[in-house]
């Protein structure tokens, strides 16, 4: 057996996403059938206090102790993201800020050398994934978007067998998406403060739009054309940003629409995603960012439940394609390139500008 190749993590921000990203990548690779590549966890560092830092690796105790390809005791903490992006050791980052810190973090971790795996949404708008996405370019450097959820293997099957010259669901009529949360009422809470990026579209809303251009956007009619985007916004009374979105995308070369909904008030029940088609309809329970089965209605027969098998979270499979295309020389993965980054985020521009959110110099490029 070759060995792995093995990706060394530095992990930027000691948040909530973050311990959940850093449990999935100690995980064995072996408990999900992986043997070509593996990850270490070198370094972490928090923006705001070397002790969370050092408190994050005392929280992967126990992980560390029987993690694969890790030696106990080594990881570095750091009080600041430009100390740990001056670590010499540290190959690849994981950016788990908040969204309005992702661009700013992104271009110091790229004029540092690193390559990049960042949190969604990628930054506050396009033009700032697209300066990203040019810079990666130029420095040679590799840059994702955690678009998580592409990577499942079960959703990777889905979506190959929907855009198959087959079409086991025959022409499809429409999509109903919608990933809706019961979120804490409070001004200071990341998803209802402006500074932070807060409003249910860049958090939630993202999830309907990304489900459909993995179902969509690759069908070879459509000849990757974005859809053209319709929306309906409601402003929160608390902060203004975006608490309901309705979006509605013409897919005009499929001839259909995707009604994509998201709100932090109401949580979804029951069906986060529902595909009418000319044979049979897929339903995806909620949440969208991590379904745990899709049901398959072939029209006249008994629903077949397949359920999605998730060791861990299931963020290590995005971390896997990472490691396998950084080990190839990859500036982008072909699950997640960088156009459909931009074109996903430009849908989001048009509905945030429908509904007069913005974030104010936040969406500067800088100079
Ligand atoms: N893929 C997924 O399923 C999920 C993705 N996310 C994404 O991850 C990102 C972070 O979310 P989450 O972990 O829930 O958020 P948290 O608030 O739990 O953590 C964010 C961390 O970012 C750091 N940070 C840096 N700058 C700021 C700032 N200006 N204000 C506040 N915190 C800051 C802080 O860590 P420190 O002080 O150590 O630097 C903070 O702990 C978001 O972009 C979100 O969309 C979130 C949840 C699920
Ligand atoms: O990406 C996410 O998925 C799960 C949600 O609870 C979270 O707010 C969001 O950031």
């Amino acid at each position: 057996m070759t060995t792995p190749f093995n990706l060394k993590w530095g992990i930027l921000a000691t948040g909530r996403i973050s311990h959940i990203f850093t449990k999935d990548i100690l995980m064995p690779p072996s408990t999900r059938q992986v043997t070509d590549v593996s990850h270490t966890f070198v370094a972490v560092a928090s923006s705001s206090s070397i002790d969370k830092a050092h408190q994050f690796i005392k929280d992967f105790e126990a992980d560390l102790k029987v993690a694969q390809y890790q030696t106990t005791g080594a990881v570095r903490p750091y009080g600041s993201y430009a100390d740990l992006l001056a670590d010499k050791d540290v190959e690849v980052v994981y950016v788990g800020s908040p969204h309005s810190d992702h661009y700013k973090t992104c271009l110091a971790a790229l004029r540092a050398g690193k390559h990049i795996l960042c949190e969604k949404a990628f930054t506050l708008n396009a033009a700032q994934t697209e300066h990203l996405c040019a810079l990666a370019k130029e420095k040679k450097l590799f840059l994702m978007e955690a678009q998580w959820t592409r990577f499942f293997p079960s959703i990777l099957d889905l979506q190959t067998q929907l855009n198959s010259p087959q079409m086991p669901f025959g022409r499809i009529y429409r999509t109903f998406a919608d990933f809706s949360i019961q979120a804490p009422a409070s001004a200071a809470h990341r998803l209802y403060d402006p500074k932070q990026g807060g409003g249910a579209l860049l958090d939630l809303g993202v999830y309907p739009i990304l489900w459909c251009f993995i179902l969509f956007y690759r069908n070879p009619e459509n000849t990757l054309t974005p859809p053209s985007v319709t929306a309906s916004v409601v402003n929160s009374p608390l902060t203004g940003v975006d608490e309901q979105d309705t979006v509605v995308l013409k897919w005009d070369k499929l001839g259909f629409q995707s009604t994509c909904c998201t709100s932090l008030v109401g949580r979804t029940e029951e069906w986060a995603l529902i595909l009418y088609g000319e044979k049979g309809n897929v339903y995806i329970p909620h949440p969208l960012s991590r379904p745990s089965s899709y049901t398959v209605h072939m029209h006249g027969e008994a629903h077949v439940k397949h359920q999605i098998h998730i060791p861990g979270q299931g963020m290590h499979w995005e971390a896997d394609a990472v490691a396998r295309s950084i080990s190839k020389g990859e500036l982008e993965n072909p699950i997640m390139p960088h156009q459909e980054s931009i074109e996903i985020m430009k849908v989001m521009d048009k509905v945030r500008k429908i509904g007069n959110v913005s974030y104010g110099e936040l969406e500067d490029l800088e100079k």
